[in-house]
């Protein structure tokens, strides 16, 4: 594999190729692997291009706005960041350099709660002028779940989002081939000062035997989790809480109901269960059954400024990105970051023109047509 030129860069899978050629095995594995055959992983991408785009002409485009909001915030494009976990095995700056670049291109980042950075440094490490979130799991510690909610709340994160699709960790056949471990410079820093209650021990800490990485998760998460506990991240939380995971109108509509205040359509990239449909084709019956009443994000494959037009166009707020994220670090850090989010931003803002779109509101259902879902 050949490494790809910086200089000649024109897309997001330029980065993707970098990387497959910059990063260990043990890390590239990890950041890129799904479940099982990885079917989902390649139908995310996939299913965007069974999407047609239909562009309105003669509309006067020559100033494209593609500011908007989430959960009330003010942000300049509706392309965030998804948490991925462990960010300094791709770049020595890790989740501080993804979220000043964040900042710099003024967008949400969503940090994993299985960062190799603390809640606390992360913050420290920006001026709080853009929105950052949490994104939460239910550990079988409540009071150490609950402890993250009250750090996040105390250094200035607006939202959390809560992740209900890991009751255990899907089967990645490449980490287990690997024996993923986490190198020993690094730790999920979120629990450094909390030995006790959330035992990260040698053993379970993501250990060198062959289901490593499952074996911690099955050690921390709670597999017993239910509607009831999403009330209970609520009712102890003074920011709002999302889901994100949901993939049906029934899980959507259970959702509202049980108070959430946004949804994001994931199939965590592909990584849990094999099959699971591409987001874009969930996120269509997922507005429906949600009606307006609460915020829809998406995240999955998106990696062209057209698959945000058609997220947007099928009732997205907004749409997170998640590997790219992970290959722009590593190629470059910070400014590896904002570059990748300024060509998938100049991406869309040329796909908003050519469709005859100046505003984000300006993008409606009539600009796509769906084909049929091929054949997994
Ligand atoms: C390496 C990696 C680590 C991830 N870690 C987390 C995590 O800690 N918490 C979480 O909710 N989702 C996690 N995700 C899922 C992402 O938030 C997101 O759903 C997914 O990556 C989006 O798909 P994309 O990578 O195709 O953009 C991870 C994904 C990857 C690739
Ligand atoms: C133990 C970290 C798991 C993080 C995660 O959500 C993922 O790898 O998809």
């Amino acid at each position: 594999m050949s490494k790809a030129d910086p200089t000649s860069f024109v897309s997001l899978d330029d980065f993707e190729r970098y990387a497959e050629a910059n990063l260990d095995r043990n890390a590239l594995d990890y950041y890129r692997s799904g479940a099982q055959d990885m079917i989902t992983v390649r139908e995310n991408q996939r299913a965007f291009d069974r999407i047609i785009v239909r562009p309105r002409i003669l509309r006067d485009v020559s100033t494209v706005d593609m500011s908007t909001s989430i959960q009330g915030a003010s942000i300049s494009s509706p392309i965030c960041i998804a948490p991925t976990a462990m960010q300094r095995m791709a770049h020595p700056e890790g989740e501080c350099a993804t979220a000043r670049a964040a900042e710099r291109k003024n967008t949400c980042m969503v940090l994993s709660s299985w960062s190799t950075t603390s809640i606390e440094d992360v913050a420290a490490s920006t001026k709080g002028q853009s929105p950052k979130w949490l994104q939460l799991y239910i550990y079988k510690d409540r009071k150490a779940t609950q402890r993250l909610i009250e750090r996040a709340q105390d250094s200035g994160y607006t939202a959390i989002a809560l992740t209900v699709d890991t009751p255990y960790l899907g089967r990645r056949l490449a980490d287990i081939r690997n024996r993923f471990r986490l190198p020993p410079h690094l730790t999920m820093a979120n629990f450094s000062d909390q030995k006790s209650q959330v035992s990260q021990s040698k053993t379970t800490h993501v250990s060198d035997n062959a289901s490593g990485l499952a074996t911690y998760v099955a050690s921390q998460i709670d597999p017993t989790l239910s509607w009831k506990h999403v009330e209970w991240v609520k009712s102890v939380s003074r920011i709002p809480v999302l889901v994100k995971g949901v993939l049906t109108a029934e899980d959507a509509k259970l959702a509202v109901e049980a108070g959430v205040d946004g949804i994001i359509v994931s199939n965590h990239g592909g990584r849990q269960v094999d099959t699971a449909p591409a987001t874009i084709d969930a996120l269509e019956e997922v507005c429906r059954a949600v009606d307006g009443r609460v915020e829809v994000y998406l995240d999955g494959g998106v990696r062209r400024g057209t698959d945000v037009f058609k997220a947007l166009a099928l009732g997205a707020k907004a749409v997170f990105l998640g590997r790219p994220v992970l290959w722009a670090l590593n190629y470059n850090g910070e400014e590896g970051v904002v570059e990748m989010l300024e060509m998938i931003n100049e991406e869309l803002r040329l796909a908003m023109a050519l469709t005859g779109c100046v505003s984000v509101s300006d993008i409606k259902r009539d600009h796509v047509r769906v084909l049929p879902q091929a054949r997994l």
